[in-house]
């Protein structure tokens, strides 16, 4: 792997919280692929970015890039950043606001002859798209056209990781769809390996080879979107992801080989279906996505809208079963109906994800 991480550890001695920033990590990244991280407010992103940047010690672990052991708790080895040859763009880009579009891109360039400087300025510019505007202040572009700056001088000295902290979360949603695409192809054809940190999922699962969801400093899964999104290695993940519910539901043997049991009928999947005994009693808990849930009026099993949210294309349907059941539903919004209303409603489930009970709660004092 290009990119190797193993074990890696980060404490900040004094943290609030007594716990590692990070802990345990490990994954890998080939050459030229896009990693994503994703995870809720506090897990350990940034850390976790820092700390292969260089910018904060290891606690525990190795960090290799290209096999070149970089970061090494147990020696004491730790690279300077400078020495790493990793490149940051951060969500702030954070232009120097006296200097032109081409200067702030030479800025790092000052080893290079003024010649294969500006040769190299005029490279990455094309590359994001901006070779009209190298004579401009920052503060004559916009947003979006400052953090491909950004970009272009974080790539001009041809790193070989690059690592990107949120940095299109202070623009609006058009400008940072299209420049996430844009972010793809610039990094393909620069033949830039990239770790990407974000908390949008649509970006991570647009943006990534593979994608990781941390968790308390832990890293839960990295795999590929898919997997991500239909394969949830943990509870923590397919809760996190989507929009979904966990229902009660049992594994039992039947003719053709096992089935789950399910408030809305019978699911199996050939091949990837728990077997009864991977449960006390076969007594499990089914996860039910958004988009696993399918209106149809024939269907036995009715439901109640309890609320629904406006999407554009559909509606998020919260949903209650006769028993009491909750789910959501993604339904398609020229199917408009009123809250109170009772729907038929089916699951059409590709992918069966089961999990282990929650232990009950303690009762609180
Ligand atoms: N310099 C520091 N000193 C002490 N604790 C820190 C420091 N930086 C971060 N932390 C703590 O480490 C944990 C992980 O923070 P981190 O910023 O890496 O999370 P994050 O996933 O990037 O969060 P966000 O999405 O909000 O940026 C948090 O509990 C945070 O309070």
């Amino acid at each position: 792997m290009f990119l190797a991480l193993e074990q890696v550890g980060l404490y900040y001695p004094g943290a609030a919280t007594g716990r590692r920033a990070v802990d345990g990590v490990s994954f890998g990244l080939a050459r030229g692929q896009i990693g994503v991280l994703i995870g809720p407010s506090g897990c350990g992103k940034t850390s976790l970015l820092r700390s292969i940047a260089g910018l904060e010690r290891l606690s525990s672990g190795r960090i290799r890039i290209d096999g070149e052991l970089l970061a090494d708790a147990a020696s004491g080895l730790h690279t300077p950043p400078e020495a790493r040859r990793v490149g940051m763009v951060f969500q702030d880009y954070a232009l120097f606001p006296h200097l032109s579009v081409a200067d702030n891109i030479g800025f790092g360039l000052r080893h290079l002859s003024r010649g294969q400087r500006q040769e190299r300025i005029h490279q990455v510019l094309d590359l994001v798209g901006l070779a009209h505007a190298a004579k401009r202040a920052p503060h004559q572009l916009s947003g979006g056209q400052q953090q491909r700056v950004a970009l272009a001088r974080a790539l001009a000295p041809a790193p070989r990781l690059l690592l990107l902290d949120e940095p299109f979360s202070s623009l609006d949603v058009d400008l940072r769809e299209h420049l996430s695409q844009e972010l793809r192809g610039i990094l393909q054809e620069s033949g830039t390996t990239a770790l990407f940190v974000t908390h949008d999922q649509a970006e991570a699962f647009a943006l990534g080879d593979r994608v990781g969801v941390m968790h308390q400093g832990r890293l839960e899964q990295w795999d590929e979107s898919y997997a991500v999104y239909h394969r949830p290695a943990t509870r923590f993940v397919a809760d996190f992801i989507g929009h979904g519910v966990f229902a009660p539901a049992k594994v039992v043997q039947g003719p053709g080989g096992p089935v789950v049991q399910t408030p809305l009928g019978e699911l199996s999947e050939a091949g990837e279906c728990p077997l009864p005994e991977a449960y006390p009693d076969g007594e499990c808990e089914v996860l039910l996505r958004a988009d696993d849930i399918v209106h149809d009026d024939d269907a036995p099993v009715k439901a109640q809208i309890e609320r629904k949210i406006f999407r554009g294309a559909e509606f998020l349907y919260t949903l209650r079963l006769v028993s009491g059941e909750r789910l959501v539903a993604h339904v398609p919004s020229h199917h408009d109906h009123h809250v109170g209303e009772w729907i038929g409603i089916r699951a059409h489930v590709d992918h069966v994800v089961t999990f282990r009970r929650p232990e009950p709660q303690a009762a609180q004092p």
